[in-house]
């Protein structure tokens, strides 16, 4: 089987192309689990395949490093869009991918002999507790909402991309220690899917900093929909003003980001080859992996 490593700004996926390939279902999260790790496998943040779809011009799955299914991702859009067409499994230069999350539109918005850049039109943040999801009221939003860790106070802003990510505001992406209180947000009972959590400093009303524990994944170089849902929180606390040009700054490098009039969010970025290899599947058979994972 064969397989393209990618990074967007350093959050990395391993890519699989099914859409002249078939991988079995029950297989995927364990698959993802063993090829994400790094002394067993490739080491990757996750495993990504792209498969045929009834509703858009391609479909993306994403599983993140603990082999769980994640509904959306920015990063792996990107890469996804500039595979397909460096590859010309497309030729037009705008086409539409499913998620879990929805269906977006990516356009092709640079390139030389290769795409360099690729935007992508995520749709529309959604921020009722219900469709994060979270506990608690359905029908009201979590802006700047009181959220304790042992002694200390932080204050939660929650935004579905497709995903859900929880937003910390801090004066400085450094003070706040994401090792620590990332696993504990993600899975606080009130996320009965888990979260993704990031921590945003806001620089001026052009630029934010931004810092994520992934869910399913731990602390990654970068996150596209996270990036997404900080340029939202922001604006819903009145850091930052709608219909402006945003250039989120992460570990990994930087990504423009656009909360519209028409309430879409657009995001701008980089995605980049790693290298193109062979799975030898055969030293990935469920079996192998469980007895390896000593169950
Ligand atoms: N890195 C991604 C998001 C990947 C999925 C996420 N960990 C989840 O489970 O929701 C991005 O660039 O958006």
């Amino acid at each position: 089987m064969l397989f393209t490593k990618m990074h967007g700004l350093g959050n990395n996926y391993i890519l699989i192309n099914l859409l002249e390939n078939t991988l079995e279902d029950e297989y995927l999260p364990t698959l993802a689990r063993n090829l994400s790790d790094v002394r067993f496998g490739i080491g990757s943040d996750g495993l990504i395949l792209i498969c045929d779809s009834k509703v858009a011009d391609f479909r993306m799955r994403i599983f993140n490093a603990d082999g769980s299914e994640g509904k959306n991702c920015g990063n792996g859009l990107r890469c996804v869009a500039k595979y397909l067409y460096d590859h010309q499994f497309i030729v037009s230069e705008s086409f539409t991918i499913e998620t879990l999350g929805g269906i977006v539109e990516v356009h092709i918005s640079e390139k030389k002999k290769e795409v360099e850049f690729v935007t992508v039109d995520m749709g529309e943040p959604k921020l009722l507790k219900g469709m994060i999801p979270m506990k608690g009221e359905p029908m009201t939003m979590t802006i700047n909402e009181p959220f304790t860790i042992g002694e200390n106070l932080y204050h939660l802003t929650c935004v579905s991309m497709g995903n859900p990510h929880a937003i910390i505001f801090a004066d400085n992406v450094h003070d706040v220690p994401l090792e620590k209180i990332g696993p504990i947000i993600e899975h606080a009972e009130i996320f009965p899917e888990r979260v993704n959590v990031g921590i945003v400093t806001v620089k001026n009303s052009k630029e934010l900093d931004y810092r994520v524990w992934e869910r399913g994944s731990g602390i990654t170089m970068a996150c596209g929909t996270g990036a997404c849902a900080a340029v939202v929180a922001a604006t819903l606390n009145k850091k930052i003003e709608k219909n402006q040009l945003i250039t989120v700054h992460l570990p990994g490098g930087d990504l423009e980001i656009r909360w519209d009039e028409n309430n879409h969010i657009w995001m701008k970025g980089r995605a980049e080859y790693i290298c193109h290899g062979e799975i030898k599947l055969e030293h990935f058979t469920k079996e192998k992996m469980l007895k390896a994972a000593g169950q």
